[in-house]
């Protein structure tokens, strides 16, 4: 439903979905550069659901680009199923983005108006791959919007609307699915869906999935935590619960805090 990609048995090396190395992004023009990323390094492997939470600035936006080829490195490398995301033009890039890259964003991103189907079979279209309207059907059946094709964006709740988007990125097959603050516009309950679907499609799927949230509930969700922390990983949690994780975030934004005072930034 998901996809045609078969769950390996467990145990079963599943091999790298997605790799960093040495990654630095710096903005901003000489005498006046802000270092978003000092040298991030890191493996996930396929099928697996990451969490990256930090204080506010830590860079985990910046991360999400960099890794999704929606941004460029100032220096280091990333490659996604083992494939350098390098173009050397734009046109590469999203070319890159399209086989390999989902993207769920917070505001949901949806075409006002398309029908739901229609946002959903946009990307095939986009890319030039075929379109298979049934194969769209049954995505959307499974995020439970199987009664609502024909709708507007505008006619869903925020809820339905980034389930259509999860599907929306799902039906291309990604390597990994990226999500910027996917519940951060949703309601408990409705964060709950989007999750537990996320979560679904990790487990049933053997789909990847990198999430940035400031919510230490939702991060619960996902198999580990990454803690950024001025542009550098300095802590990974696995099996991670809401509690252990609301504590890490505390002690996390004191040492920031404590830092910053010392170096006067
Ligand atoms: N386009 C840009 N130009 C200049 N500086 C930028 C740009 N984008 C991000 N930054 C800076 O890079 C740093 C990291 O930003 P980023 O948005 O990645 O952090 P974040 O952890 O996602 O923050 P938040 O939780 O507040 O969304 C911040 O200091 C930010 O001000």
């Amino acid at each position: 439903m998901f996809g045609h990609k078969a769950v390996p048995p467990a145990g079963e090396a599943r091999g790298e979905a997605l790799r960093l190395e040495g990654v630095r992004r710096v903005y901003g023009a000489e005498g006046n550069q802000v270092v978003a990323l000092d040298g991030v390094s890191l493996t996930l492997p396929a099928g697996s659901f990451t969490a990256v939470m930090g204080p506010s600035g830590s860079g985990k936006s910046t991360l999400l680009q960099c890794a999704a080829g929606l941004d460029r490195p100032t220096q280091g490398r990333v490659f996604v199923d083992g494939a350098e995301l390098a173009g050397e033009s734009e046109a590469a890039l999203t070319k890159f983005r399209r086989q390999r890259i989902g993207f769920v964003f917070q505001q949901f991103n949806l075409l006002p108006t398309l029908t739901v189907l229609q946002n959903v079979t946009l990307p095939l279209k986009l890319a030039g791959r075929k379109v298979d309207r049934g194969r769209a059907r049954g995505v959307l059946e499974r995020v439970g919007l199987g009664d609502r094709l024909d709708h507007l964006p505008s006619e869903l709740s925020g809820g339905q609307q980034q389930r259509v988007a999860i599907a929306r990125a799902l039906v291309a097959e990604p390597r990994v699915l990226f999500g910027d603050e996917p519940t951060g516009s949703l309601d408990t309950r409705s964060a709950r869906d989007v999750l537990t679907l996320l979560q679904e499609a990790v487990r049933m799927f053997g789909q990847t999935v990198v999430m940035v949230t400031h919510d230490p509930v939702a991060a619960s969700y996902a198999d580990s935590v990454l803690f950024l922390a001025d542009g550098r990983i300095v802590g990974h949690q696995p099996a991670p619960t809401a509690e252990a994780v609301a504590e890490r975030m505390t002690h996390l934004a004191e040492e920031v805090e404590r830092q910053r005072a010392m170096t006067g930034v």
